[in-house]
């Protein structure tokens, strides 16, 4: 890492005030407008969903790939014995099966034109790669490989996804967040990713590239979006069982219907058992299971957040707990030095001079601020150059998770600054202790929801403390009443930070979380999750830095802010691209509609198919066996039109019910338990129904078709 500081002082205070420039006090849920379903849609979908035809995709649902060796074998008699009734049943067979395939070709449609937008968003970006011997070269933003180093100036795009690793720059991320206002970018802290495709608005950045051609976020965003990356959700595959077992079942019934009829007499015509069949097999379900899955992850996206897997969506919908960090997740997370306060016997000057060297090779956020407070209250020193020796040779205590200290060891001293209780640790090792009044300015501090940092130089003849330094954050806007929405879901919030608890516990009031855990290091986080999943219960976290990795890594959901670190990013199986912690609601949401869907659909597609087989089945035997006549409640035409009013009905019930697939059922928080009775309720016996009057108006209408009546 090059330690340069960097000049953070140059940037307006008002601006750094937030993580969103200029909407410091207003946080947004940003959703993009979902696409509709316009006829323009659908006839773009129709050649689309024509290529789908063939067999080789087919194949992957049975319950349609069956249809369409039904519809081959009709073909084939219509061919040899051609008539009104077997044509029409025919062409109402290859409707079905090009219903379904339009249903996923509209679904993946939507997804298109986004996918054109970013690809337009990366077209011709040059950048300008740093050569060893410190010049740049211009080179094709597609050209750069891992760990290559570009320098981004204002005005340039970012070529590709890349981690800060010198400088701070206000950066344009509208075209993957929509979201006009810039934000900071910036090394060494939790806010060092850069995004391919994004636009430094201000300064100048050195950015090592994070991602190999053609896996950058942008990249897979497009995959995601298209629909190309769809794997078989563990829900997904139970139904496929399902629906398998449900086509082989009825395969079977209407095979012994033959033979049965026959021994009758009235020997059924191949084409009116093919027709039986299609109507029996749960054809409304097979055809929209697609369109579900895919329309399920488009509105992810709409939603500004990326999923790296189908199935962490739809585990979502069954999230009880909810794991968050606070620097950067429910705070903004550029924590600055406000204040200084010496202890006792201490001078301010001496006090900020310490606190600056040790600070100065101390590139996080935090680090930066103290040098920057300390020249604005007029105290400045040696520069790191000047300590006598280079920066090569100083022993550079850096940051980290578990020491929550920094520093610098010097010729004759130690300067160390860093979490109370590890500073008090640190100097009562060699013997100093932490006067009252320091214990007291930490407390108060803490109370407040501020983050105290102790101050402390070491010699050979002891340690001592010498005062605080005040480290303020602010609360994102609007948490207490998402955390609120979240705990009627069911969820419980729990905040896990390495801060101190009485820090942690002002903020958590603040937040409105349940319950939080203080001082955490890495691997508390990470137990924590293990617990919980122990304990039967399904996790989510929502991190931004490197010290949440572990944890992102190990939730069952884990959610990284996109203003995160690359590790934070890497580990998650989803990014929010608008860094809203509460973005969760919006997902656990799109998890259960989804799973919703799928039910209801399946729920109505089978009472469906049961009562299609009463619908006609008496109508089919009433010559043979008059006592049936009885059942004929219907009072269908004929049988013929009787077989043909279901196929139909069939295929129009798919295209009714696309706009529902894709838009999902309406979800509300109330309990799983509900929902399920109440989807019962409407979909089976809307299901039930359905058929019943759909079939006899059918009739009625085809009835006076010459050759079926
Ligand atoms: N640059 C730094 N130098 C010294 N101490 C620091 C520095 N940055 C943070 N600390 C101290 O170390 C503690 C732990 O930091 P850590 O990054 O693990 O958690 P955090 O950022 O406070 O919280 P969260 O885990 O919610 O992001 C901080 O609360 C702070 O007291
Ligand atoms: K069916
Ligand atoms: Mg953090």
């Amino acid at each position: 890492m090059t330690r340069t500081p960097t000049g953070l002082a140059t940037v307006p205070q008002t601006l750094a005030d937030g993580n969103r420039l200029g909407t410091p006090g207003e946080h947004k849920h940003h959703t993009k407008a979902p696409a509709k379903l316009t006829l323009s849609s659908v006839t773009a979908a129709l050649p689309v969903a024509v290529g789908k035809l063939a067999p080789r995709q087919m194949i992957h649902s049975p319950v349609m790939f069956t249809v369409l060796v039904g519809a081959g074998l009709c073909t084939a008699i219509c061919l040899v014995r051609p008539s009104v009734f077997s044509i029409a049943v025919t062409a109402w067979l290859w409707l079905t099966v090009l219903f379904g395939t339009l249903s996923e070709a509209i679904a993946e449609g939507r997804g298109k034109a986004q996918a054109d937008s970013l690809r337009a968003s990366r077209q011709g970006v040059q950048a300008r790669l740093r050569l060893p011997d410190g010049g740049t070269k211009q080179v094709s933003g597609t050209e750069l490989r891992l760990n290559d180093v570009v320098v981004c100036e204002a005005g340039d795009v970012i070529p590709s996804d890349g981690e800060i690793i010198e400088g701070l720059a206000s950066v344009d991320e509208s075209t993957i967040t929509g979201e006009s206002a810039p934000v900071i970018r910036e090394s060494g802290g939790d806010r060092s990713s850069v995004t391919g495709g994004t636009k430094v608005l201000s300064d100048r950045i050195v950015v090592r590239i994070t991602a190999e051609p053609g896996q950058t976020f942008i990249d897979r965003m497009i995959r995601l979006v298209e629909g190309a990356v769809r794997q078989k959700t563990p829900n997904e595959i139970a139904l496929h069982v399902l629906l398998v077992s449900l086509t082989i079942v009825f395969l079977v019934v209407t095979m012994s219907l033959a033979p049965f009829a026959s021994l009758a007499g009235a020997t059924p015509s191949p084409i009116v058992l093919v027709a039986l069949l299609v109507c029996l097999i749960p054809t409304t379900i097979g055809a929209l299971v697609p369109a579900i899955g895919i329309a399920g992850m488009d509105r992810l996206v709409q939603h500004n957040v990326l999923a790296t897997s189908g199935r962490a969506v739809e585990t979502a919908g069954d999230i009880t707990t909810l794991l968050l960090d606070k620097t950067g997740t429910i705070t903004y997370g550029n924590r600055r030095a406000v204040n200084f306060f010496p202890a006792n016997t201490v001078g301010m000057t001496e006090l900020i001079e310490a606190a600056r060297l040790s600070s100065l090779a101390d590139e996080t956020p935090e680090g930066r601020s103290v040098v920057d407070l300390a020249a604005e209250k007029g105290v400045s020193g040696p520069e790191l150059a000047e300590l006598g020796r280079g920066p090569e040779q100083l022993n550079v205590v850096e940051f980290s998770a578990s020491t929550r200290m920094s520093g610098l060891d010097l010729d004759s001293r130690r300067v160390r600054k860093g979490a109370a209780a590890a500073v008090a640790a640190f100097v009562a090792d060699l013997g100093g202790r932490t006067p009252d009044e320091v214990t007291r300015r930490v407390q108060e501090i803490s109370a407040q929801g501020g983050t105290p940092l102790l101050v402390a130089t070491a010699t050979k003849d002891g340690a001592r403390i010498l005062g605080t330094i005040h480290l303020a954050d602010v609360v994102k806007p609007g948490m207490q009443a998402r955390f609120a929405e979240l705990r009627k879901m069911g969820i419980r919030t729990v905040m896990v930070t390495g801060d101190n608890p009485v820090t942690a516990k002002a903020i958590a009031a603040e937040a409105g979380v349940d319950d939080f855990l203080a001082e955490a290091t890495p691997e508390d986080k990470l137990a924590v999750i293990k617990k919980e999943q122990a304990a039967g219960r399904l996790v989510a976290m929502t991190g931004d830095g490197t010290n949440d990795a572990p944890a992102l890594a190990a939730a069952d959901v884990g959610v990284a802010m996109n203003s995160g670190t690359p590790a934070a990013k890497e580990a998650a199986n989803m990014v929010d691209l608008d860094s809203d912690p509460t973005k969760l609601i919006n997902i656990v949401g799109i998890g259960k509609q989804l799973l919703i869907t799928r039910g209801a659909l399946t729920t109505f597609s089978i009472a469906n198919d049961v009562a299609k087989y009463f619908a006609i089945v008496p109508a089919l035997f009433t010559a043979t066996y008059p006592g049936l006549g009885l059942l004929n409640v219907m009072g269908l035409t004929s049988s013929a039109s009787a077989i043909l009013s279901a196929v139909i009905f069939n295929a129009l019930i798919i295209i009714a019910l696309i706009p529902l697939a894709l838009r999902g059922v309406k979800y509300r928080a109330v309990s799983a338990n509900r929902a399920l009775g109440r989807n019962l309720l409407v979909y089976g016996l809307g299901g039930l129904i359905a058929p019943f009057i759909g079939i006899k108006l059918i009739d009625l209408i085809i009835s006076v078709i010459p050759g079926i009546g």
